[in-house]
Protein backbone atom coordinates (compact mmCIF):
# COMPACT_ATOMS: atom_id res chain seq x y z
CA UNK A 1 0.00 0.00 0.00
CA UNK A 2 2.72 2.46 0.95
CA UNK A 3 4.90 1.46 -2.22
CA UNK A 4 1.40 1.82 -4.13
CA UNK A 5 0.72 5.36 -3.32
CA UNK A 6 3.95 6.16 -3.69
CA UNK A 7 4.60 5.30 -6.98
CA UNK A 8 1.07 6.47 -8.11
CA UNK A 9 1.61 10.16 -6.54
CA UNK A 10 5.42 9.97 -8.31
CA UNK A 11 3.93 9.87 -11.98
CA UNK A 12 1.56 12.56 -11.59
CA UNK A 13 3.96 14.82 -11.99
CA UNK A 14 4.11 14.22 -15.65
CA UNK A 15 0.20 15.77 -15.67
CA UNK A 16 0.59 19.45 -16.66
CA UNK A 17 -1.76 22.13 -17.82
CA UNK A 18 -3.33 21.67 -20.75
CA UNK A 19 -2.96 17.83 -21.07
CA UNK A 20 -5.30 15.21 -22.41
CA UNK A 21 -4.80 12.42 -20.07
CA UNK A 22 -5.59 9.23 -19.72
CA UNK A 23 -6.20 7.60 -16.88
CA UNK A 24 -5.94 3.73 -15.51
CA UNK A 25 -7.23 1.44 -13.16
CA UNK A 26 -6.83 -0.53 -10.52
CA UNK A 27 -5.39 0.30 -6.79
CA UNK A 28 -1.94 1.99 -7.76
CA UNK A 29 -2.87 4.54 -10.34
CA UNK A 30 -5.64 5.17 -7.93
CA UNK A 31 -2.98 7.48 -5.97
CA UNK A 32 -2.39 9.14 -9.46
CA UNK A 33 -5.67 9.95 -9.96
CA UNK A 34 -6.39 11.34 -6.42
CA UNK A 35 -3.28 13.78 -6.94
CA UNK A 36 -4.56 14.90 -10.81
CA UNK A 37 -8.20 15.68 -8.82
CA UNK A 38 -5.97 18.00 -6.16
CA UNK A 39 -4.53 19.36 -9.42
CA UNK A 40 -7.80 19.86 -11.02
CA UNK A 41 -9.03 21.38 -7.42
CA UNK A 42 -5.88 24.17 -7.42
CA UNK A 43 -7.26 24.90 -10.99
CA UNK A 44 -4.81 22.94 -13.73
CA UNK A 45 -7.00 22.63 -16.76
CA UNK A 46 -7.04 18.94 -18.07
CA UNK A 47 -9.35 16.80 -19.99
CA UNK A 48 -9.43 13.18 -19.00
CA UNK A 49 -10.13 9.85 -20.82
CA UNK A 50 -11.02 7.09 -18.06
CA UNK A 51 -10.15 3.34 -18.72
CA UNK A 52 -12.96 2.35 -17.32
CA UNK A 53 -16.12 2.26 -15.43
CA UNK A 54 -14.57 2.40 -12.23
CA UNK A 55 -12.21 5.23 -13.16
CA UNK A 56 -14.93 7.21 -14.91
CA UNK A 57 -16.71 7.25 -11.26
CA UNK A 58 -13.56 8.17 -9.81
CA UNK A 59 -12.64 10.90 -11.60
CA UNK A 60 -15.96 12.06 -11.69
CA UNK A 61 -16.04 11.96 -7.93
CA UNK A 62 -13.09 14.68 -7.97
CA UNK A 63 -14.37 16.54 -10.90
CA UNK A 64 -12.27 15.68 -13.35
CA UNK A 65 -13.01 17.10 -16.78
CA UNK A 66 -13.88 13.88 -19.09
CA UNK A 67 -13.91 13.85 -23.05
CA UNK A 68 -14.04 10.89 -25.41
CA UNK A 69 -12.30 9.20 -28.44
CA UNK A 70 -15.42 11.18 -30.30
CA UNK A 71 -13.40 14.64 -29.21
CA UNK A 72 -9.52 13.76 -29.44
CA UNK A 73 -7.23 11.82 -31.19
CA UNK A 74 -4.49 11.72 -29.23
CA UNK A 75 -3.56 11.68 -25.60
CA UNK A 76 -0.56 13.48 -24.40
CA UNK A 77 0.08 11.26 -21.39
CA UNK A 78 -1.59 7.62 -20.26
CA UNK A 79 -0.62 6.60 -16.68
CA UNK A 80 -1.58 3.22 -15.61
CA UNK A 81 -0.97 -0.01 -13.47
CA UNK A 82 0.64 -3.11 -14.33
CA UNK A 83 0.22 -6.65 -13.38
CA UNK A 84 3.52 -8.24 -14.22
CA UNK A 85 6.78 -5.41 -15.78
CA UNK A 86 9.53 -7.98 -17.41
CA UNK A 87 12.91 -5.79 -17.96
CA UNK A 88 11.99 -4.97 -21.37
CA UNK A 89 9.20 -2.85 -20.27
CA UNK A 90 6.67 -5.51 -21.72
CA UNK A 91 3.44 -5.73 -19.54
CA UNK A 92 0.75 -8.20 -17.91
CA UNK A 93 -2.23 -6.26 -17.57
CA UNK A 94 -6.25 -6.64 -16.80
CA UNK A 95 -6.12 -8.52 -13.22
CA UNK A 96 -9.03 -5.67 -12.80
CA UNK A 97 -10.66 -6.91 -16.16
CA UNK A 98 -9.79 -3.25 -17.93
CA UNK A 99 -7.14 -4.13 -20.27
CA UNK A 100 -9.13 -3.76 -23.43
CA UNK A 101 -9.60 -0.05 -22.99
CA UNK A 102 -6.20 0.38 -20.88
CA UNK A 103 -4.91 -1.20 -24.68
CA UNK A 104 -6.80 0.85 -26.84
CA UNK A 105 -5.69 4.22 -24.47
CA UNK A 106 -2.25 3.29 -24.27
CA UNK A 107 -2.33 3.24 -28.06
CA UNK A 108 -3.19 6.59 -28.29
CA UNK A 109 -0.01 8.15 -26.56
CA UNK A 110 3.82 8.73 -27.06
CA UNK A 111 3.98 8.46 -23.36
CA UNK A 112 2.76 5.97 -21.29
CA UNK A 113 3.66 5.67 -17.75
CA UNK A 114 3.36 2.81 -15.92
CA UNK A 115 3.06 2.55 -12.31
CA UNK A 116 3.77 -0.35 -10.05
CA UNK A 117 4.93 -1.47 -6.65
CA UNK A 118 7.82 -3.75 -6.44
CA UNK A 119 5.86 -7.20 -6.31
CA UNK A 120 4.89 -6.62 -9.95
CA UNK A 121 8.71 -6.43 -11.25
CA UNK A 122 9.90 -9.87 -12.84
CA UNK A 123 12.18 -10.90 -14.92
CA UNK A 124 10.03 -13.09 -17.42
CA UNK A 125 5.83 -12.47 -17.85
CA UNK A 126 3.65 -15.36 -16.99
CA UNK A 127 3.67 -16.40 -13.07
CA UNK A 128 0.19 -13.90 -13.17
CA UNK A 129 -2.05 -15.70 -15.80
CA UNK A 130 -2.24 -13.83 -18.48
CA UNK A 131 -6.02 -12.15 -18.89
CA UNK A 132 -7.40 -12.11 -22.39
CA UNK A 133 -11.12 -10.66 -23.28
CA UNK A 134 -13.34 -12.81 -25.74
CA UNK A 135 -16.67 -12.61 -26.66
CA UNK A 136 -19.48 -14.92 -24.88
CA UNK A 137 -20.68 -16.63 -28.27
CA UNK A 138 -18.47 -19.40 -28.30
CA UNK A 139 -16.01 -18.57 -25.30
CA UNK A 140 -15.31 -22.50 -24.86
CA UNK A 141 -13.89 -23.14 -28.13
CA UNK A 142 -12.25 -19.94 -28.05
CA UNK A 143 -10.63 -21.38 -24.38
CA UNK A 144 -9.51 -24.42 -26.21
CA UNK A 145 -7.72 -22.72 -29.43
CA UNK A 146 -6.17 -20.74 -26.43
CA UNK A 147 -4.97 -23.48 -24.67
CA UNK A 148 -3.53 -25.09 -27.48
CA UNK A 149 -1.27 -22.74 -27.47
CA UNK A 150 0.28 -24.02 -23.88
CA UNK A 151 -1.59 -22.99 -21.31
CA UNK A 152 -4.86 -23.74 -18.86
CA UNK A 153 -7.77 -20.90 -19.75
CA UNK A 154 -10.44 -20.60 -16.64
CA UNK A 155 -13.29 -17.89 -17.31
CA UNK A 156 -12.90 -15.72 -14.60
CA UNK A 157 -15.91 -15.84 -11.69
CA UNK A 158 -17.66 -12.73 -10.05
CA UNK A 159 -19.13 -14.91 -7.41
CA UNK A 160 -20.71 -17.45 -9.01
CA UNK A 161 -21.68 -15.76 -11.92
CA UNK A 162 -19.36 -14.98 -14.78
CA UNK A 163 -17.38 -11.98 -15.03
CA UNK A 164 -18.50 -9.76 -17.62
CA UNK A 165 -15.81 -7.00 -18.90
CA UNK A 166 -17.15 -3.19 -19.28
CA UNK A 167 -17.63 -4.05 -22.85
CA UNK A 168 -19.94 -7.00 -22.05
CA UNK A 169 -17.15 -9.72 -22.43
CA UNK A 170 -15.57 -12.60 -20.89
CA UNK A 171 -12.16 -12.86 -18.73
CA UNK A 172 -10.38 -15.85 -19.72
CA UNK A 173 -6.80 -15.79 -17.10
CA UNK A 174 -4.63 -17.90 -19.09
CA UNK A 175 -1.94 -19.82 -16.72
CA UNK A 176 0.86 -20.15 -19.44
CA UNK A 177 3.49 -20.20 -16.61
CA UNK A 178 6.71 -18.72 -18.31
CA UNK A 179 5.84 -16.31 -21.65
CA UNK A 180 9.14 -16.56 -23.31
CA UNK A 181 8.18 -14.04 -26.43
CA UNK A 182 5.34 -11.86 -25.18
CA UNK A 183 5.42 -10.00 -28.45
CA UNK A 184 4.72 -13.61 -30.26
CA UNK A 185 2.29 -14.50 -27.91
CA UNK A 186 0.26 -11.38 -28.36
CA UNK A 187 0.10 -11.47 -31.94
CA UNK A 188 -1.04 -15.69 -32.01
CA UNK A 189 -3.83 -14.49 -29.24
CA UNK A 190 -5.06 -12.07 -31.30
CA UNK A 191 -5.60 -14.13 -34.47
CA UNK A 192 -7.73 -16.69 -32.32
CA UNK A 193 -11.23 -15.52 -33.63
CA UNK A 194 -12.88 -14.69 -30.23
CA UNK A 195 -10.35 -13.04 -28.71
CA UNK A 196 -11.25 -9.34 -28.36
CA UNK A 197 -7.64 -8.25 -26.87
CA UNK A 198 -5.25 -9.90 -24.55
CA UNK A 199 -3.41 -8.56 -21.86
CA UNK A 200 0.15 -7.84 -22.94
CA UNK A 201 1.55 -4.72 -23.94
CA UNK A 202 4.90 -5.19 -25.27
CA UNK A 203 6.69 -2.15 -26.65
CA UNK A 204 4.59 0.18 -25.06
CA UNK A 205 5.72 1.54 -22.09
CA UNK A 206 8.24 4.20 -22.14
CA UNK A 207 8.69 4.81 -18.54
CA UNK A 208 8.37 2.77 -15.35
CA UNK A 209 7.79 3.96 -11.79
CA UNK A 210 8.83 1.36 -9.45
CA UNK A 211 10.43 0.85 -5.59
CA UNK A 212 13.91 0.04 -5.56
CA UNK A 213 15.62 -0.12 -2.25
CA UNK A 214 13.23 1.30 -0.47
CA UNK A 215 12.99 4.62 -3.14
CA UNK A 216 10.57 5.40 -5.66
CA UNK A 217 12.74 4.61 -9.04
CA UNK A 218 12.31 6.32 -12.77
CA UNK A 219 12.98 3.67 -15.31
CA UNK A 220 12.98 5.42 -18.61
CA UNK A 221 13.14 2.99 -22.07
O1 LIG B 1 -7.41 -4.35 -15.38
C1 LIG B 1 -6.70 -3.82 -14.55
C2 LIG B 1 -5.43 -3.16 -14.82
O2 LIG B 1 -4.67 -3.70 -15.84
C3 LIG B 1 -4.61 -2.78 -13.60
O3 LIG B 1 -3.86 -1.66 -13.99
C4 LIG B 1 -3.69 -3.87 -13.10
O4 LIG B 1 -4.47 -5.01 -12.79
C5 LIG B 1 -2.91 -3.43 -11.86
O5 LIG B 1 -3.78 -3.14 -10.82
P1 LIG B 1 -3.27 -2.82 -9.36
O6 LIG B 1 -2.53 -1.53 -9.40
O7 LIG B 1 -4.53 -2.75 -8.52
O8 LIG B 1 -2.39 -3.97 -8.92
Amino acid sequence: MIEKKAVGEAAAQYVKDGMVVGLGTGSTVYYTIQKVGEYVKEGMNIRAIPTSEETKMLALDLNIPLVTFAEVNHLDVVIDGADEVDCHFALTKGGGGALLREKLIADATDLFIVVADSSKMVEKLGKFPLPVEVTPFSWERTARQIEELGSIATRRLNGTEPYISDNGNYILDCSFEVIENPEELSQKLNRIPGVVENGLFVNMAKIVFTVEEGKVVRKMK
